[in-house]
């Protein structure tokens, strides 16, 4: 099977436009997965034959215990992780066969969603560059149809959205004659000084100036929070704001700033622009609105009466089009005429451009976009992320597959209807009360109720019977902010730990409602996520009864010279080392890796246990989950410390408190336990507790930044002497067990 590509289309069909390969490497990788899987159940048996009488202090006994349960559930977990390791796949696109099958003017229509919610914490100008950067796509542009969703309803993003219509005319001529890459004009104008593309030095600095004249306009708006006099002939739009209006209570606005039809736009080339879209779906106080998910309903009905195309794309509003050939790439999987006809949806990984070289938060996720994903993608699913997806519109709709299924790519709505008419046709339709007693967010769009909608969302359409891609091409598709300060990244995986452990634990679970429907493969890859939240429990386990025992002198491994520390050595050891290879091999650096690790403990121990009690909590009707939204701007401090890699805290949180309660707690226990063992035992006395205390010894390296935050930093983004306070209160009467 090594380096076997799909067969090509036979009898005088088109040809294949695109291949899949398998990777060789599997071989070595599943004998090195048999060897562990043989340590793990050397532990258990250790485990559950090594259990100390109970009698006296009973610390030992209950230690061993709590053990066996978390050695059990590390062993089921890493079952589960072996999904995402075995069956890694790899795609490639022949975009000039695509070129040389279909004319231009046979390509489908593709609508694009960009979704927006808040102009303080996601500004303007990020959000009208992303839209800039799609308008901008190697396609023909009256195919090609974007709508912005503002959440807000802000006259601010309207007002920075018909800056953009306007600038649009100059910068999509601008791209398409020089092919310019990144068509996000903000993370053009931020790359490179000198152009490396075909435009001369003087053209690009007209398009800068044009960009800084905009971004001078669209930031002085946001600064007065009032809009200023527009043209007479765009002012329409304006009206729909008033003093009444507010981010959570207003009707629903629409509004076509760039229309093909009657009010037809060209650029200064006079070429067709591309049809935008603004709206903002109606909002009361008292009205559930669903959020992203909601956004993206409202979406699907009004670009079904403005356009109707059959491929859909969303992305966030904060996550630019990166490679302007990504629709044709896209689309060279949903037409291919042989393989082409079950993808369902085409999902792009995530990446990023804020991140630093050898980032503190181990934010270059690679190894997910290199590994975890192809397999999800060899089992036939790869799941729905919430951004850089391409859908066939349909399968949001909730079509079933069906062999006898034909799509209708020619499908689009004719140019009849004025924009005023499609405007009011598709304010009603994105009204508070439209869903009511529909089967939208259930069976129909993007479901509701769940931190997860899109992840929950793909799965459901896998489970229709539609098979789904990953593609990752060199060039990256699209690229993103990835949040760069501690308390907000906790916060951001509390959300999906929280909806994957609900999803997992719902009727929607891979298992249940994948029964039958998708691979066993998949189901688990979908669990590896899913379990998160749960891992969360024998981590913490780990992280504090181990150390106590040592405190205390009681041993729970076992001891040195003892053959039974083979397989926990040869297991930690053997993991480890595979993880730092697999790592590298991705592209990370050892330090990238390294900050992984420490980002993995202190999300299972914080944003992992939390949501573990929330789902619960939830379960039992006491707390519901809502949607914080990531910020996506830093103040320049804490931009700077980022950059030097300081760990950024922030405000406080109980997150925090249960993070330096860990890190002093095994503070004190390696300092007091080894002390305690030298002094009266020398160093003989280590040998039973050899392990605990390389343990302790590896909790106390990783938590580093902690112990710089509570006692060497002064700056803001440090952590409290409150926090440091609460903490010691936990150790103390943490160590009191031990005694
Ligand atoms: O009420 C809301 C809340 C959010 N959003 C938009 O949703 C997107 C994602 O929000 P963000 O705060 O950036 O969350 P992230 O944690 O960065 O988002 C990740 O996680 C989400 C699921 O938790 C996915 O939906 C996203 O695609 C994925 O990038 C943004 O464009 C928001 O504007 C809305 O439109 N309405
Ligand atoms: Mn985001």
């Amino acid at each position: 099977m090594a380096g076997s590509s799909t067969p090509a289309a036979g009898g005088g069909g088109r040809p294949p436009l695109f291949a899949t390969e398998k990777p060789k490497r599997m071989v070595a990788y599943r004998l090195y997965a048999c060897t562990i899987f043989a340590g793990i159940l050397l532990i258990w048996v250790y485990r559950a034959t090594h259990i100390p009488p109970r009698e006296g202090n009973s610390l030992g006994w209950r230690a061993s215990l709590g053990l066996l349960v978390a050695d059990v559930l590390f062993g089921l977990y890493w079952v589960l992780t072996l999904s995402v390791r075995w069956n890694p796949i790899r795609r490639t696109t022949f975009k000039d066969r695509l070129a040389g099958s279909y004319g231009e003017d046979q390509l489908p229509g593709v609508d694009i969603f960009v979704c927006a919610a808040d102009p303080a914490l996601e500004p303007p100008m990020l959000v009208i560059s992303t839209v800039l950067s799609v308008m901008a796509y190697d396609y023909p542009p009256e195919k090609l149809n974007v709508y912005l969703s503002d959440d807000a309803g802000s006259a601010v993003t309207f007002y920075a959205l018909y800056e953009a219509s306007e600038f649009a005319k100059h910068w999509i001529p601008f791209c398409k004659n020089y092919k310019v890459e990144p068509r996000s004009p903000a993370a053009y104008f931020a790359e490179a000084a000198t152009p490396h593309d075909a435009c001369s030095p003087q053209e690009s600095l007209r398009m800068k100036e044009l960009y800084k004249d905009l971004t001078d306009r669209v930031n002085s708006v946001v600064h007065a929070g009032k809009i200023p006099e527009v043209p007479e002939s765009n002012r329409r739009g304006f009206s729909e704001w008033n003093e009444t209006i507010s981010s959570e209570d207003h009707p629903s606005i629409i509004q076509i700033l760039i229309d093909r039809n009657e009010r037809k736009t060209v650029d200064v080339d006079g070429n067709v622009l591309p049809t935008l879209v603004y709206m903002a779906r109606e909002k009361r106080p008292q009205e559930k609105h669903n959020f992203k998910a909601g956004s993206l309903n409202a979406l699907i009905r009004v670009s079904s009466v403005i356009s109707n195309s059959p491929v859909i794309m969303n992305v966030d509003c904060d996550m630019y089009s990166n490679n302007s050939e990504s629709i044709r790439d896209a689309l060279c999987f949903f037409l291919d005429e042989e393989q082409g006809q079950d993808i369902g949806f085409v999902q792009y990984p995530q990446n990023f451009d804020n991140v630093v070289h050898n980032d503190i938060y181990g934010n270059p996720i690679n190894v997910v976009n290199e590994l975890d994903h192809p397999c999800l993608d060899g089992w036939g699913g790869m799941c729905y992320y919430g951004t850089g997806c391409f859908h066939r519109r349909e399968t949001l709709c909730g079509q079933i597959y069906s062999k006898d299924y034909k799509e209708d790519w020619a499908r689009g709505v004719g140019t009849a209807q004025s924009a005023d008419e499609l405007e009011e046709m598709s304010k009603s339709l994105v009204t508070c009360t439209y869903e009511h007693n529909t089967p939208w967010g259930i069976e129909t769009g993007v479901r509701y109720g769940c931190p997860l909608e899109d992840v929950i969302t793909g799965l459901q359409i896998q489970c229709r019977g539609w098979r789904s891609v990953y593609y990752n091409p060199v060039r990256k598709g699209f690229l993103g902010m990835a949040p760069t300060s501690l308390g907000q990244i906790l916060i951001q995986h509390k959300r999906w730990s929280e909806g994957f452990l609900q999803i997992s634990l719902s009727n929607y679970s891979p298992f249940l409602l994948g029964h039958g429907k998708i691979k066993l493969g998949l189901q688990m890859g979908y669990s590896v996520c899913g379990f998160w939240a749960l891992n969360s429990l024998p981590t913490f386990y780990y992280a504090i009864i181990p150390s106590l025992c040592f405190l205390g002198g009681v041993s729970v491994f076992p001891e040195i010279t003892s053959p039974w520390i083979i397989p926990f050595g040869y297991v930690a050891v053997a993991a480890y080392s595979c993880s730092l290879a697999e790592s590298l091999q991705c592209g990370d650096t050892a330090v990238e890796w390294w900050n992984a690790q420490r980002m993995w403990f202190f999300r299972r121990t914080t944003s992992y246990l939390l949501a573990a009690i929330d789902t619960f909590g939830g379960m039992l009707g006491v707390s519901e989950s809502g949607f914080d939204l990531t910020v996506k701007v830093n103040d320049s401090q804490a931009l700077e410390r980022y950059k030097k890699g300081k760990m950024e805290f922030g405000p406080i949180s109980g997150m925090f408190v249960i993070l330096s309660t860990i890190a002093l707690f095994n503070l004190v226990c390696m300092v007091a336990g080894l002390g305690r063992v030298l002094w009266f035992e020398g160093a003989e006395g280590l040998g039973p507790l050899f392990l605990q205390a390389v343990l302790c010894v590896a909790i106390v390296a990783i938590n580093a930044p902690v112990y710089e935050a509570l006692f060497f930093r002064k700056d803001s983004g440090s952590l409290p002497s409150f926090v440091t306070l609460i903490s010691l209160c936990f150790v103390s009467s943490l160590c009191l067990q031990a005694i």
